[in-house]
């Protein structure tokens, strides 16, 4: 059977677990890094943009510090985390050079990724690396996070990460071969689960918690991260990060592992949030050409069709496109705040670097981020 999830996937968020990582806590996994990393490299020639995201840190310092059980305290965990941090991206650094490969340390908590601002930041980071055919490489920033506000597992922060990017698929590689009707540890009849709906109740009672001593959510936490990448149109994949060439054959469409899926597309998740959202934070008139533009070449809104800017919204927020004479045009995800969108009208995008001192994009709202209002009925579309 074929599968034309990853085939098809532009940009995938690919997770690995600390068990996998780390040998089951007894130390780095070498032979695996290396063979993650001849895989991802090979998906990276063939044109697909790859973030990782890994575990293993707590695990890994662990051992360096000769730690046999896992400590309690969080400012323990956090120190083991710290040491073996550096051996995770030294291992990775090694692996991806191998084949000519960059990779870059991103280290994330909580508010940078809910504060709009600090999202964006981390937003454009990745982005710009991936343009560069870097790999990044993720973990929770766990030195600085307080129990409150630790994303805890990386399953949630690789589904955080899918949607940050706008990622097609999440692939979690972990140790089990796939989802079971029940945990497979505890109950050896149980049965392998080939594909299934993301974010249904039945899948959430299946899944049970962390097997493994080093790992941290279990199945239930992977369940979840599937149910929250399927909300911005991601597929996931859960497979066994031992099965050989794991990766490419899930490139070449072999269906293996479990698959979730998302019922709607990505950039059509994206276009229906925009279309929910009730309040807008501001209002850009259009002179006729971008209104024309915007009804029927479906591109994106540029500075230069901006006549005015009304509101205080900053970038990243929902506002509304106009006519002269105030009807809605479409609305969408700002590219510049109302003070840099003022600066900007009238603009054509070659010039924005010598007003602001820097571009962030040559687009006001970039066509993917943009809804056009039908004139006849006034409904999104
Ligand atoms: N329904 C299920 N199907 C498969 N595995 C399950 C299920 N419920 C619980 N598990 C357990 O989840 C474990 C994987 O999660 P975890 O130990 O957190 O690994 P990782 O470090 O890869 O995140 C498996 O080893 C398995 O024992
Ligand atoms: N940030 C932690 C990862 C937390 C964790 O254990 O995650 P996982 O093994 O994916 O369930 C670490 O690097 O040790």
């Amino acid at each position: 059977m074929l599968r034309s999830v990853i085939a098809d996937a532009h940009r995938l968020v690919i997770k690995v677990g600390s068990s996998l990582v780390t040998n089951d806590g007894r130390g780095l996994d070498h032979h695996a890094l290396q063979r993650w990393a001849a895989e991802i490299s090979a998906l990276n020639r063939a044109g697909k943009a790859v973030v990782l995201v890994s575990s293993g840190a707590i695990a890994e310092g662990m051992q360096r510090l000769g730690w046999r059980m896992r400590p309690k305290a969080l400012h323990e965990l956090q120190a083991a985390a710290a040491v073996g941090q550096m051996g995770l991206v030294q291992a990775y650094e090694t692996c991806f050079r191998e084949h000519g490969l960059r990779t870059a340390q991103i280290l994330l908590t909580h508010e940078d990724l809910s504060d709009r601002t600090r999202y964006l930041n981390a937003r454009s980071t990745l982005l710009t690396l991936l343009s560069m055919g870097v790999i990044p490489i993720i973990n929770e920033n766990d030195t600085v996070v307080t129990a409150e506000i630790k994303f805890g597992d990386n399953d949630t922060l690789g589904a955080l990460v899918t949607n940050l990017i706008d990622a097609d698929a999440l692939i979690i590689l972990t140790d089990q071969r796939g989802l079971y009707t029940a945990d497979p540890r505890k109950h050896p009849d149980a049965k392998f689960v080939d594909e299934a709906e993301a974010g249904t109740a039945e899948l959430e009672q299946m899944a049970g918690g962390a097997g493994s001593t080093v790992g941290t959510g279990g199945m239930l936490t992977k369940i979840l991260a599937a149910k929250r990448a399927a909300g911005s149109g991601a597929h996931t994949i859960i497979a066994s990060g031992r099965e050989p060439n794991v990766l490419s054959r899930l490139a070449q469409g072999e269906a293996i592992g479990t698959q979730l899926v998302a019922r709607t597309s990505p950039l059509a998740a994206r276009k229906q949030w925009i279309a929910d959202h009730l309040q807008v934070a501001g209002r850009l008139t259009l002179d006729d050409g971008a209104v024309q533009a915007l009804r029927t070449d479906g591109v994106s809104l540029l500075p230069v069709g901006v006549v005015d800017v009304q509101g205080a919204f900053l970038r990243g927020e929902v506002v509304s496109c106009l006519t002269f004479e105030g009807m809605e045009v479409a609305r969408g995800l700002v590219n510049y705040s109302a003070d840099e969108a003022r600066r900007i009208m009238r603009v054509p995008s070659k010039q924005i670097e010598s007003i602001l001192g820097y571009v962030d994009e040559p687009e006001m709202i970039h066509r993917d981020n943009l809804i056009v209002v039908s004139p006849a009925t006034g409904k999104a579309k």
